[in-house]
């Protein structure tokens, strides 16, 4: 018998970029209602960067993202509400207020070498009794043992979960299952190891199935794919793929299937696809959610969008360096009317 892995769905966080952090509470209960019926302990709702996300550098959301934990705490009998926190862009005041909303779970991610600024958040989630999670973002920019050194900075700190996190759908098969089991033979029993995989090189699922047999336990997906860049690993592919390998997953493929059509179908803006700008996302190793901001910089300063993704990752910029893409545009721009 295989050992079970628990699928963690993230359409209502990381789906979040994808709607431009336009989501309603109509949708976010249809939506945990769904995942709640097909057997998700897990559901992730926050804006897309997090706790506090909701700024102008990183586009302010449609409803207070309060009131939708909120409402995902209220529509769901099983499952647990989980929310993301960057340090520095969400406080411990708001893992408080989001701990009093009922959630019950906290997701706290940072670039992948700068674990210690999660620390205190940890400390914090489990003082609130909430489960914890670890996120090292962009995990294709570090080898796996300094990745397991980062992995083990989080689970000292409390961290029951660290998951290698491909942000940029650039990892190709063996390297998210190396860096996977590096983590898995640096913290043994002290915590479990996740992955959260995007298809900007279509490889989400195939990566988790790799990243499970590295000794992941815990698999991010989102309904349909909803999420940055080309979208993340589809939840119910994934439940139907780990079915089909015989590992349990304690949830029901026909249900999440439906739901990935008859809700999340009927009310995105946008079907992430592998287009020339995310696919550039994963080969040049993009963070995904920076797809919407390129393609709003290379409209406004008519360049294109893959352009400005590749020059975003040749030159290395990583989460909150969002302002930086209007800075290449201008460049691009430059060099244009330069010719
Ligand atoms: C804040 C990011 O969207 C977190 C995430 O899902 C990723 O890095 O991927
Ligand atoms: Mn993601």
């Amino acid at each position: 018998m295989s050992a079970p892995v628990r699928l963690v769905d993230t359409t209502l966080r990381d789906g979040s970029h994808a709607m431009a952090h336009r989501f309603t509470e109509r949708q976010v209960r249809d939506t945990v209602r769904a995942l709640d019926d097909a057997g998700v302990s897990l559901i992730e709702v926050t804006h897309g960067d997090g706790l506090g996300g909701s700024t102008f550098t990183y586009g302010f959301s449609g409803t207070d993202e309060r009131e939708l934990i909120a409402a995902a705490v209220d529509e769901a009998k099983h499952a647990k509400i989980a929310v993301l926190l960057l340090p520095g862009l969400g406080t411990v005041t708001d893992l408080r207020a989001a701990a009093d909303l009922g959630a019950g779970a906290a997701r706290i991610a940072t670039h992948c070498t700068e674990a210690d600024v999660s620390i205190q958040h940890f400390g914090a989630a489990r003082d609130l009794g909430l489960e914890t999670v670890g996120f090292l973002m962009l995990a294709h920019m570090s080898a796996p043992d300094d990745l397991a050194k980062q992995a083990r900075i989080m689970a000292d700190a409390g961290c029951q979960c660290v998951y290698v996190v491909d942000s940029a759908g650039a990892l190709i098969l063996d390297e998210a299952a190396d860096r996977v089991a590096a983590l898995v033979a640096e913290l043994g029993d002290d915590a479990q190891v996740g992955y959260h995989g995007h298809q900007n090189l279509s490889f989400g699922v195939a990566n988790s199935v790799l990243a499970y047999r590295a000794g992941a336990r815990q698999i991010d997906g989102s309904l349909a794919a909803l999420g940055a860049g080309a979208g993340n690993s589809p939840t119910e592919v994934l439940a139907a793929t780990f079915e089909r390998l015989g590992v349990p997953t304690g949830v029901d493929k026909d249900v999440l299937m439906a739901a990935a059509e008859n809700v999340v179908k009927k009310y995105l803006t946008r079907l992430p696809v592998m287009d020339r700008s995310s696919i550039v996302q994963g080969f040049a190793g993009v963070y995904s959610s920076f797809l919407l901001h390129a393609e709003r910089a290379a409209q406004r300063y008519d360049v294109p969008a893959h352009e400005i993704l590749y020059r975003v990752g040749a030159e290395g910029y990583v989460g909150g360096q969002e302002d930086m893409i209007i800075d290449i545009a201008l460049r691009l721009q430059k060099e244009k009317l330069a010719q």
